[in-house]
């Protein structure tokens, strides 16, 4: 017969003999408020909080409808003209019936939800909790925090069907090189990407073009996954016309 009473049980986990680890089981950590808290920062309990990042994430967007991404620093203020031109294209995707989705923070991304927001369109912020608290700006009326970047990053390529990028830092960068490279892999299709201000970014368009094109690690069309342009209608233009191409007008239905 089996000697069950050394068995250890963690949750699905069953340890014995010489395999039985000291520590207390799931219940007890659960039910004892005055026992060691430490375990929830373990990695398995943190599975659980980036699984609720993307259902409360998924949940909230399922049905937000077309919607458009922009991002721009966060450091841009209200009085500099790339917060107008973010403004503007805020408010310009929304009357063009997109929801406006940005980072929720600070700088053009307030820029981009106050055109959306005062054009009466969806303006959505999608957070990220920070070691400085900046919190989610007055414009977003939809907003999710989100602890991890990862998570975050997915709900912008989900639910957005293009991406404009205004100027920007480290984490602008980041989201339009993630956006490049998701297109280069086709892990997204029909995905317009439009650079606003050529003043801004042709420094680093020239240097793809002639550094890392010429040296071979990039084809010469991926430099065509971006549009450059000072122009909000064009941008706008070119979101609509991916939009037009994806969900062409329903045709009108038969009289019953
Ligand atoms: C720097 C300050 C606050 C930062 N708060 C942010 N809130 C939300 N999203 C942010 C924040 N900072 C960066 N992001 C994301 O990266 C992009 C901007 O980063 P950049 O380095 O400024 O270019 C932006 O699109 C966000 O998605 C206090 O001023």
């Amino acid at each position: 017969m089996t000697d069950r009473t050394h068995d250890r049980m963690t949750g699905p986990v069953v340890e014995r003999r010489g395999q039985v680890t000291e520590g207390s089981t799931t219940d007890q950590r659960l039910l004892d408020s005055r026992g060691p808290t430490d375990w929830v920062h373990t990695d398995p309990w943190r599975v659980l909080r980036i699984q609720a990042e993307f259902v409360e994430g998924f949940g909230a967007l399922a049905e937000l409808g077309p919607a458009i991404a922009v991002f721009g620093s966060a450091r841009t203020p209200a009085d500099h003209p790339h917060h107008a031109v973010a403004e503007e294209a805020g408010r310009k995707l929304a009357e063009a019936g997109f929801a406006v989705i940005t980072g929720g923070g600070p700088g053009t991304m307030e820029g981009a939800n106050k055109g959306a927001c005062q054009a009466g369109g969806v303006s959505v912020g999608l957070g990220i909790e920070l070691p400085f608290e900046s919190g989610l700006n007055q414009w977003v009326d939809k907003g999710i925090n989100f602890r991890y970047f990862f998570a975050r990053k997915t709900m912008f390529v989900k639910y957005s069907q293009g991406f404009i990028v205004l100027p920007g830092g480290l984490g602008t960068l980041d989201e339009l090189f993630e956006a490049l490279t998701l297109v280069q892999t086709q892990k997204v299709t029909s995905f317009p990407i439009v650079l606003i201000g050529k003043d801004y970014w042709s420094g680093l368009l020239g240097w793809l073009r002639e550094t890392v094109l010429a040296d071979g690690k990039i084809n010469a069309a991926d430099l065509d996954m971006m549009v450059l342009t000072d122009d909000v209608d064009e941008a706008v233009r070119l979101m609509v016309d991916a939009r037009d191409d994806r969900w062409p007008t329903p045709a009108p239905k038969r009289p019953e």
